[in-house]
């Protein structure tokens, strides 16, 4: 049967060595407490790291037979990649850029370092436990890597990619030094998910900016695969907390808690310990309440739980001082004998207490500075089974986008904070009320398990398209009949294209002369009498001539134009003008200023707008701009306007490559074909071969008339040598 393994940096369970041996406890943090309650039904296994060293074999076995009786897999850490790709890559570089604090992030070489092998080690952890059949859901940024290893050692396999922390805008990601290596890992994913929609829109503006990748409807067309993105906004087990709510256990707890605190009211905040929590901020305005609104004094206390987490961090060391200081200057300053205005904790509390807690407060000051999602603001929801109780929530958490019923503020806005807090404390029961049933209507409903539904669906959804779309991969089947019929022929006609099939793309075209490799190849091809070699190419015969002129090659140049048989001269394809040009270029020219980066070239009967050097959205917008303003005006000039790879072509209507292909069928008779071509003009030759030719499309594009697909140019130059 099949399963979901899923990976993460660190397992649901945290294994401490204690006086009276291992001890196994829940790990705190969303992704851990978010996805516990799914990955143990269905045989599914969790793989990732226990939390504690162990470098005993005999230890690490006792740990890992634990873990197995509760489906978890232990990938063992040692001190110093903890130091390095946790603390290090992860946590001092990836997470407070992926935050928006690049002013705390550190770019160190032996952390990427460390951050590519523990990568390769959680790889090889998921690939001896991992069959052909599971589908294998990665979680976060500790692994951006990790689906593009998975993928290559398995090129079929089913694997989705979930980030649980925001995704930055492309200007912060282009500051890392590996920001487009941690694109393409995420990449080897059929799926990949973020909470929100603004994560993903920032995502594919990254992939289409630092990879020049084609997207569509959150599709991304990589050479190999079409990678769906979407956003799946996490939920909560709510019934869990709802349950709980209402247990006797939960109810004793929160008498326990009133009656210690009479009747003061309770501000809760609960985070792990982060700078991006804001947790400074939100003290300094609970200061300014009690300053400004002294009516609260010795009537509210904030009661706050801070959760020990990555202390070894300098930054978190730091803040931690910081929040001591704050919480003792504040407590110094305002408590009365019978009065903390601060109830602060340093620790984490068990589930059953931490309901209590959220049953208990009047209000819940969740201000974090940025956070991927933020699930105490759904726990707390969920468990105000009576409806009363005020949430304060970021507009900067990916909750926010869900919960518009909450009090939503701008952290960094201390005086709306201080404000917030006293509307909330002075709201009305019922529209207390109205806005948590809201709430609670649409935290039930999107719970932890439809998320899980949501995603797999659409994960299963991604590989069925795929395996729709893509024309049959010329697999070595395909390849050995190719090579036998070609044998077995002995007028062959092979029509290649140049760009993006036997030479990979380049910022500047004139940059993408052939190779020594190539030329060799090409030579030796059109050696043999039996074949008869065509390049077949949208380029001005002049670069064609210089290029390649010398070999014993026939050429198709201008997309069907200008015509030359191996040892001839050039000729025309039929006569054409070429006047309507002076008309044409003003257009293109106010083109090129109005988009840096983009440049005209001109060909003899044609004219082509580049844009590959543009930015990647604004050539995008400015291409889809020039084409209505170019069809309005050629629609009666005969002429047509081509859409290539990032190119644009304004030419005589009628001319292509598949009618300048049909004259070299005619002439030359020929009882084999192989055509090879990556773009859309290519179409125009497979379309007008007989169905038996071989046709092959390099890339994997939605659609092609090819019979047949390969990768890259690699693969080309690969089949080319065969044929030898
Ligand atoms: O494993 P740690 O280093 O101790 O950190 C705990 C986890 O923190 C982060 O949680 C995020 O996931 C939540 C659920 O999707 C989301 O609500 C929150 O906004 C995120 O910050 C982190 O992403 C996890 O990998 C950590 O395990
Ligand atoms: O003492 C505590 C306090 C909090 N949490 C949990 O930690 C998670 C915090 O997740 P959130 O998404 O709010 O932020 P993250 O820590 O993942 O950035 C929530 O599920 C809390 O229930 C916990 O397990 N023990
Ligand atoms: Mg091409």
């Amino acid at each position: 049967m099949s399963r979901t393994i899923i990976v993460s940096n660190r397992l649901p369970t945290k294994v401490h060595r204690t006086a009276e041996g291992l001890d196994f406890q829940p790990s705190e943090g969303g992704l851990a407490t978010g996805l516990g309650s799914i990955y143990r039904s269905d045989n599914n296994v969790w793989v990732g790291w226990p939390g504690l060293f162990v470098d005993d074999p005999t230890e690490q076995h006792t740990v890992t037979e634990r873990l197995r009786a509760n489906s978890m897999a232990p990938v063992f850490l040692t001190e110093d990649e903890i130091r390095d790709y946790y603390e290090g890559f992860s946590n001092s570089t990836l997470w407070p850029t992926f935050h928006y604090f690049t002013q705390f992030a550190t770019y160190n070489d032996e952390h990427w370092q460390a951050y590519v092998a523990v990568n390769e080690k959680f790889c090889a952890a998921v690939l001896a436990l991992a069959g052909p059949e599971d589908t294998i859901w990665v979680q976060d940024y500790q692994l951006l890597l990790l689906p593009e290893m998975l993928r290559r050692a398995r090129p079929q396999a089913t694997i989705g990619f979930f980030l649980h922390i925001p995704f930055p805008s492309y200007e912060l990601l282009r500051v890392l030094p590996w920001g487009a290596d941690l694109v393409r890992g995420m990449l080897g994913a059929d799926l990949i998910g973020f909470h929100t929609y603004g994560y993903m829109r920032h995502f594919l503006s990254a992939v289409s900016r630092m990879l020049g990748l084609s997207i569509q409807n959150g599709q991304i067309e990589t050479p190999t695969r079409t990678v769906l993105v979407d956003a799946f906004p996490m939920g909560i087990d709510y019934q869990r907390y709802e349950l709980a709510a209402a247990s006797p256990v939960v109810e004793e707890h929160q008498r326990a808690y009133r009656e210690a605190l009479r009747d003061v009211r309770v501000v809760l905040s609960i985070d792990r310990l982060d700078y991006t929590k804001g947790i400074a901020q939100r003290l300094l305005a609970f200061e300014q309440l009690l300053l400004r609104h002294p009516e609260w004094r010795e009537q509210v206390s904030l009661l706050m739980v801070v959760v020990p987490s990555r202390d070894q961090v300098a930054h978190y060391a730091a803040l931690k001082e910081e929040i001591d200081e704050l919480v003792g200057r504040i407590n110094a300053q305002y408590r009365t004998i019978s009065w903390n205005p601060i109830q602060y904790f340093y620790r984490s509390f068990p589930f059953d207490e931490l309901v209590s807690l959220y049953r208990l407060a009047d209000v819940a000051l969740v201000t974090p500075i940025r956070d991927g999602m933020n699930l105490v603001a759904k726990e707390f929801i969920a468990s105000k089974t009576h409806q009363r109780g005020v949430l304060i929530l970021s507009e900067r958490a990916g909750a926010a986008v869900e919960l518009s019923d909450a009090l939503l503020i701008n952290p960094t806005n201390t005086n709306q904070l201080v404000e917030a807090l006293n509307e909330a404390l002075l709201m009305p029961e019922d529209e207390q009320i109205t806005r948590m049933a809201n709430m609670q209507d649409l935290v039930r409903q999107y719970d932890v398990f439809a998320w899980t539904r949501l995603f797999m669906d659409r994960l299963a959804h991604s590989k069925e398209k795929q395996h729709t779309m893509t024309t049959n991969e010329l697999d070595a089947e395909a390849t050995d009949q190719l090579l036998r019929d070609y044998e077995a022929a002995t007028r062959r006609l092979l029509l290649l294209d140049y760009d993006g099939t036997l030479v990979g793309f380049h910022n500047n075209p004139q940059r993408a002369q052939p190779d020594q490799e190539l030329l060799e190849l090409l030579t030796m091809l059109a050696a043999n009498p039996q074949n008869r070699v065509v390049i077949i190419s949208g380029r001005d015969r002049t670069t064609l001539q210089r290029w390649l002129g010398h070999l014993h090659l026939d050429f198709i140049a201008e997309h069907g134009v200008w015509l030359r048989q191996a040892g001839q001269e050039w000729h025309l394809f039929q006569e054409l003008r070429a006047d309507w040009k002076q008309d044409l270029r003003p257009i293109l020219e106010l083109y090129v200023r109005r988009t840096a980066g983009s440049f005209i070239e001109e060909k003899d009967y044609s004219l082509v707008w580049h844009f590959r050097r543009a930015d990647a959205e604004l050539g995008a917008i400015r291409a889809r701009d020039l084409i209505t303003h170019l069809n309005f005006m050629t629609s009666n000039a005969e002429l047509q306007v081509l859409e290539g790879n990032k190119v644009i072509e304004i030419k005589n209507a009628g001319i292509n490559k598949g009618t300048a292909a049909a004259r070299w069928l005619s002439m030359a008779q020929p009882d084999f074909v192989l055509a090879l071509g990556d773009d859309r003009t290519d179409e125009d030759t497979f379309a007008a071969l007989a169905p038996d030719a071989y046709t092959v499309k390099v890339g994997r594009a939605p659609r092609s008339l090819a019979r047949y697909s390969v990768d890259d140019s690699g693969e080309v130059r690969k089949l080319l040598r065969r044929l030898i």
